[in-house]
């Protein structure tokens, strides 16, 4: 039997560091094109999980395989990129000399002044890194991740510290890669980027994938809706036992039902109440990453 080549595998994929098992058991296959963002709360074990899967962790139990090669192969062949969180950027270089020097580890490698102008630092040539605002260098770690054309793209929370508008542009850069049909994984914190820049949310916590789907699909898992009404003379207990309702809570002149089935709810509402100015509203990213990974206490 044979397996269509993915580009990543991790199968079993465990580490423990001491009594912490980071990362347990985690099984995970991308397939080429696919752009996912790897969710979750501080110590889910998102961070080890990408360490393990460029092979600068080794796993306690479990493979990853990167385009049917073992890691540091897969990284040799500059076939994936990667952009870490911290990550030694030479501070007395000038950003030509650094995304140069980086090209230079590759037999195969885009035109320097290409990535430069690609990941937003085309202008910043001649400056030397240690001079570099933050934002600034994110992007020239972009341009590192970027110079040997990798197929892979991998980012450990490529924009924590960056403003608004600095993670915009980060993401519009990053945007005309995929375009090209790279496949991605990224680590976030920010629910609104897996949201909108991830076409697949694989949610950890604890070191296993709790979730895994399009970001509608983790919406859903919460059973996701909330209707908002004025309903005179409804009382709180009765609304709260119509089919397809949760709970309900009274809003200032307005009620509040949190529900399991919002068809249903909105169908009992009307026939047996006199609510009006109703709202149907779904539940954002965030209420679905809160819920689904509460209780975690690391
Ligand atoms: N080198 C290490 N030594 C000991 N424990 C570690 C080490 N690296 C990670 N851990 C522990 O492993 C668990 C997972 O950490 P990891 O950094 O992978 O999580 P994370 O999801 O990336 O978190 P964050 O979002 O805060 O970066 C945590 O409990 C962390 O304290």
């Amino acid at each position: 039997m044979t397996t269509k080549t993915g580009a990543v595998r991790l199968t079993g994929l465990t580490k423990r560091f001491g009594a912490v098992t980071a990362v347990d058991g985690l099984d995970l296959s991308i397939e080429p094109g696919e752009v996912v963002a790897l969710l979750g709360p501080n110590g889910a074990g998102k961070s080890t999980t990408i360490d393990l899967l460029l092979g600068l962790l080794r796993p306690d139990a479990g493979t990853v395989s990167l385009y049917d090669l073992a890691p540091d192969r897969a990284i040799a062949a500059g076939r994936v990129g990667a952009m870490l969180q911290s990550g030694g950027l030479l501070p007395d270089l000038n950003v030509a000399e650094i995304v140069t020097l980086a090209a230079s580890l590759y037999k195969a490698h885009r035109p320097v002044p290409e990535v430069m102008a690609r990941a937003g630092v085309g202008d910043l040539a001649k400056r030397r890194v240690g001079t570099l605002s933050g934002g600034q260098r994110q992007r020239v770690r972009f341009a590192l991740a970027l110079v040997a054309d990798p197929d892979l793209i991998v980012l450990d929370e490529p924009t924590t510290g960056l403003d608004v508008e600095a993670r915009r542009a980060f993401w519009t850069a990053m945007h005309a890669e995929t375009a090209r049909g790279r496949t991605v994984l990224f680590a976030t914190h920010y629910l609104d980027e897996a949201d909108a820049y991830a076409d697949r949310v694989v949610l950890m916590r604890a070191g296993t994938v709790i979730a895994d789907g399009t970001p509608a699909h983790i919406k859903s898992l919460v059973a996701g809706r909330t209707i908002r009404a004025t309903i005179p003379g409804a009382h709180l207990s009765e609304l709260a036992g119509l089919p397809g309702v949760d709970r309900a809570e009274a809003r200032g002149n307005t009620v509040l039902l949190t529900c399991t089935d919002s068809d249903a709810a909105l169908r009992a509402l009307l026939r047996r109440t006199a609510a009006r100015d109703i709202e149907v509203s779904a539940h954002g990213l965030e209420d679905a990453f809160l819920a689904l990974t509460s209780g975690e206490t690391r």
